[in-house]
């Protein structure tokens, strides 16, 4: 998001200390969309935007990670760190440091913005969460405060559609006096070491001036935490959680799906109505619409889920499961700082392997960063709710659907499956003492509707764009494959047999036979490497171009693999799914994270193997049971 005449512009840095709403307000004041969640360590790198002054003028706004002090104890509060001293190679000091401080905590805030001040740095504080401050009924004197400080302060609400007006408006007089601003002594800075205590002395000292009746230890709404943090009640709870949410992605799904699938029936019926036999009509039919649109119907599941997890982030659960998880994952050898950036794994392992910034020991990031692929991300869901329906009837168990139960299934053995590697990993390889869990309980919310919809807004954005680049380009790749070199005069079997793709697929068919994979699923796989959907749409493609029913794949993929697969192959496929690294952007940005191709080389190589040694004992079984 850096804009090409950036470097003209005054600079503002936001900087505060984690939670307190710093992305929240760069969202108000640039427009723009970055992740706001109810929990400490949202943002780990810098990102940047523009904003309007009233008078018209633009300024670069740059938001950070959040941050306790300036003595960095994480990669991510490093980065903060290096863009406030102006120690990044690409981007010069900032003009104007806003200070964010939650109004609600300011016993706990202030310390970061007295060391900001000690630093001499032009500084305006924005006294954020405003309102919640109101509602508790604790009062700030604000020009007390500002006298303070020897900085302007003003009072923002950073999820008011214009809770950002008074900061606005003190931006510009702000900016313009930063040269006239008060620098601090070299004496000044002597006396006062900076140390802890010296901090907190007078942190106390100016709350007694400012706001009396400031809290002296941050509420917890301790009636909520018996139960949710309960050693047994808190993990039942959690367990429900979950379950309902596997158990409606597949139940409430099942209307709009229908109706995507109904519209790209439409769609391909008046193609073929419409248009002449040729290559065109099969590149629309077989192509697009069979390839793109059986990725395209997976969109109400993962809005589902996503709208689960996005009030789960908001409401201040999270990092609450955090700590009922921490002794068990300490068990494996995981820090319980790990929870957060596995849980972002859920939605995708590449935002999940950046959030293992916020884990201070390396051997502990290392171990986050190798199992977060086994997370079960959104690409997969396409892939499993396929297979799942497909070849798993839909049948209520007790009060429970089959099928949100067999995701459900697979969901957990990503998990275990974390759980073990995690422990081999840890007792084999690296080892590390554990480390007590330190994480910041925020205060309940009720969970913003402006965020929601942002939120699931943007994830549907996020899929759409991923259907109309990346697997729109490799499905119309495939059908040219698939559809090139023409069968010889004389042919017998589908035209795809004597394609380029079909002979990719004849020689990788050994490779995969073995786990009960066909010609058709090698193929797929290919493609898929790049990205997990891709398979669902190159499998559209593949089938759409065989012999089996051409007509009928684009808006029903699920009928023609259940006729043609065994249930063998399809269960095989699935733990394939499980453990594949198919995904080439999360080994990419391992490889940036751990600066090393060592890495990701031997994530990809021990995926692999556990998922070729999955598949073939799944196949195996379920064919000595009776599923060939
Ligand atoms: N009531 C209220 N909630 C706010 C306000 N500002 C932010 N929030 C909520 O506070 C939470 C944290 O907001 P973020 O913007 O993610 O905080 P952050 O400072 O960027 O956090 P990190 O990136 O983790 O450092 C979210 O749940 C927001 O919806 C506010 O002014 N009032
Ligand atoms: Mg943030």
């Amino acid at each position: 998001m850096t804009t090409p005449h950036a470097t003209a512009l005054p600079r503002l840095a936001l900087v505060g200390n984690p939670n307190c709403g710093k992305t929240a307000l760069f969202n108000l004041l640039t427009g723009a969309r970055q992740k706001v969640a109810n929990y400490a360590g949202v943002t780990v790198e810098r990102k940047a935007g523009l904003a309007t002054l009233p008078d018209g003028r633009p300024v670069q706004v740059v938001d950070l990670p959040g941050t306790y002090s300036l003595t960095p104890a994480t990669p991510d509060e490093q980065v903060t760190l290096d863009v406030i001293e102006g120690r990044r190679a690409d981007e010069p000091l900032p003009d104007l440091i806003v200070a964010v401080v939650d109004a609600t905590n300011l016993r706990m805030n202030l310390r970061l913005v007295l060391e900001l001040q000690r630093r001499g740095r032009p500084l305006i504080v924005a006294l954020n969460m405003a309102d919640v401050a109101r509602a508790h009924g604790l009062a700030i004197d604000v020009p007390a405060l500002a006298a303070e400080l020897g900085c302007p302060v003003v009072e923002t609400v950073a999820i008011r559609r214009d809770g950002h007006a008074q900061l606005l408006a003190q931006l510009g007089s702000a900016l313009a006096a930063k040269q006239a601003q008060r620098q601090p002594t070299a004496g000044a800075l002597l006396a006062d070491d900076g140390s802890a205590a010296a901090l907190q002395r007078e942190v106390r000292r100016i709350l007694s001036v400012a706001a009396p009746s400031a809290p002296r230890n941050p509420r917890f709404q301790l009636g909520i935490d018996a139960v949710v943090m309960h050693p047994v009640a808190g993990l039942a709870l959690l367990a429900l959680l979950l379950f309902l949410m596997f158990q409606a992605v597949f139940s409430w799904a099942a209307v709009p799906m229908d109706a995507i699938k109904a519209a790209l029936a439409w769609a391909s019926d008046g193609v073929n109505a419409h248009m002449a036999e040729g290559p065109l009509r099969s590149l629309l039919v077989d192509g697009v619409i069979a390839g793109v649109g059986s990725v395209l119907v997976f969109l109400p599941q993962i809005l589902i889920l996503f709208g689960f997890i996005l009030l789960l982030e908001d409401s201040g659960y999270l990092p609450r499961a955090a700590f009922l998880l921490d002794t068990l994952m300490g068990r494996v050898g995981l820090s319980g700082r790990a929870f957060i950036p596995l849980l972002s794994s859920f939605a995708c392992a590449v935002p999940g392997v950046m959030a293992t910034r916020t884990i201070a020991s390396w051997k502990d990031r290392l171990a986050t960063i190798m199992i977060a692929p086994l997370m079960t991300c959104s690409a997969r869901l396409p892939v499993y709710a396929l297979l799942i329906g497909a070849f798993i009837p839909a049948r209520s168990v007790g009060p429970f659907d089959l099928r949100g139960l067999v995701l459900f299934g697979l969901y957990v053995a990503g998990v275990l499956s974390a759980v073990a590697v995690a422990w081999v990993f840890k007792r084999l390889w690296m080892k590390s003492g554990y480390q007590p869990l330190m994480l910041e309980l925020p205060p309940y919310r009720l969970p913003s509707l402006r965020n929601f919809a942002l939120g699931l807004w943007e994830r549907a954005r996020i899929f759409l764009r991923r259907v109309g680049t990346i697997i729109f380009s490799l499905t119309i790749v495939l059908w040219f494959l698939s559809s090139w070199p023409a069968p010889p005069a004389g042919a017998t079997g589908a035209a795809i047999e004597y394609s380029a793709a079909g002979r990719i697929g004849a020689a990788l068919e050994p490779v995969f036979a073995p786990i009960g994979f066909n010609w058709q699923i090698s193929i797929a796989l290919v493609p898929g490497m790049a990205a997990r959907e891709v398979a669902v749409g190159a499998l559209g493609t593949v089938y759409a171009l065989s012999d089996a029913g051409a007509e009928d794949v684009a808006d029903a993929l699920t009928p023609v693999l259940a006729s043609q697969w065994s249930l063998a192959t399809a269960l095989s496929l699935l733990a394939w799914f499980v453990f594949a690294p198919q995904c080439l952007s999360t080994l990419a940005v391992v490889r940036r994270e751990t600066n090393s191709w060592r890495y990701p080389a031997l994530m990809a190589g021990y995926l692999f193997g556990l998922a070729y040694v999955a598949a073939f004992a799944t196949y195996h079984i379920a064919v000595a049971l009776g599923a060939g």
